[in-house]
């Protein structure tokens, strides 16, 4: 578990203060995936760095698993560290070192006698798929194939926390897709709390169970990853909900349109054919559905239909009510 309490982080330099994290409170459960998602600038990197301390926090407190990493000396913070893994856009693999090596190393470093570490690299190897790879250096690896061995190496001191920094980032989409993969499996495996900053909302998506929107050091936004994407509250979070999420018409077509223009949007299992073909029977109106998908937040649906309803003026609005109780929201967009 993580908490961090009333967190700020300034950088002075000769002329001017810069406030990176501005009295950010956050609790991360032991065993969750945890999301902090913001454009450059935004503060990410420096509140992920502040939970294991490689950036000190000007005020605030910072407890990882019941420790409050703040009043540790040098050497309790390192051997702290430990239950800590870290990994990073841009993988810090040793590259004179093969795949082995690059696992191994960190064992050593922990002072991890001999006779086993060569058990533990196999084990941890294979927990990422890199059985087979063992004797290559990392230049003759793919950006997923490094990223599968810094995690490894993250692993190497069984941590309790894994830090996440923007680890997707350099790789393509169907890459990502299976480090996030993989990532789902260590937390399930092995109970591991992950915390990953992104500015890629399908990453949130894709895995995180909670989440939290970073703008100007602060948290804006925070909770259930799917609460989040169903009912964002800030402008920041809708905007990078529609980069995932995407429901605009285009504007020939919404000219186009005399009728009413809604917006639906069904939360969990509700089965949105039914519900509007039930609509369209029991009123005389007619329906146009004109986009409708469904998308899955981790393994939970959530479909948004966008159409358009005309008839009388009445009965449209019955329609429109009707459909208001039956579904997770209505949003008319255009009155016609
Ligand atoms: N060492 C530093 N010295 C001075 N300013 C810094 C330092 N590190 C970060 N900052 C500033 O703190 C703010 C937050 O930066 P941070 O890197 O945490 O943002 P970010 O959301 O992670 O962005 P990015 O994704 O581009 O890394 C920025 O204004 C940045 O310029």
């Amino acid at each position: 578990m993580i908490v961090l309490d009333q967190v700020t982080k300034e950088f002075k330099s000769k002329k001017r203060k810069i406030i990176g994290v501005d009295n950010v409170s956050l609790t991360i459960e032991q065993g969750e995936i945890y999301g902090i998602v913001g454009y450059s600038g935004a503060g990410k990197s420096t509140l992920l760095r502040c939970m294991n301390i490689l950036e000190r926090p000007t005020s605030g407190k910072v407890f990882v698993n019941g420790l409050d990493l703040m009043t540790l000396s040098g050497s309790e913070l390192r051997s702290a560290r430990q239950s800590i893994g870290m990994i990073f856009q841009g993988f810090y693999l040793v590259s004179s070192k093969t795949v082995y090596e690059n696992v191994a190393f960190a064992l050593k470093a922990a002072g991890v006698p001999n006779h086993k570490i060569k058990p533990r690299v196999t084990r941890l190897l294979e927990l990422v798929g890199l059985s087979d790879r063992a004797g290559q250096y990392p230049a003759q690896l793919s950006g997923g194939q490094k990223q599968r061995v810094s995690i490894a190496r993250a692993l190497a001191n069984n941590p309790k926390v894994l830090l996440c920094d923007e680890a997707t980032s350099a790789l393509d989409p169907n890459t990502t897709k299976s480090i996030l993969a993989l990532l789902k499996k260590i937390n399930h495996e092995l109970g591991l709390t992950i915390v990953i900053i992104t500015h890629e909302m399908e990453v949130v998506k894709e895995i995180c169970h909670r989440c939290a929107v970073m703008q100007d050091g602060r948290v804006i936004e925070q909770g259930a990853t799917y609460d989040i994407f169903s009912n964002p509250k800030e402008a920041l979070t809708r905007k990078f909900i529609e980069t995932v999420l995407d429901f605009q018409l285009p504007e020939q077509l919404l000219d186009s349109i005399d009728g009413k223009l809604i917006r639906l949007h069904f939360w969990g299992d509700l089965a949105a054919d039914a519900i509007v073909s039930d609509m369209l029977q029991n009123f005389e109106v007619r329906g146009n559905i004109l986009h409708g998908k469904v998308e899955y937040i981790r393994d939970e649906p959530l479909g948004i239909f966008v159409m358009e309803i005309k008839g009388d003026e009445k009965v449209t609005q019955d329609a429109i009510d009707y459909l208001k109780k039956r579904v997770s929201k209505v949003e008319v967009i255009k009155n016609g």
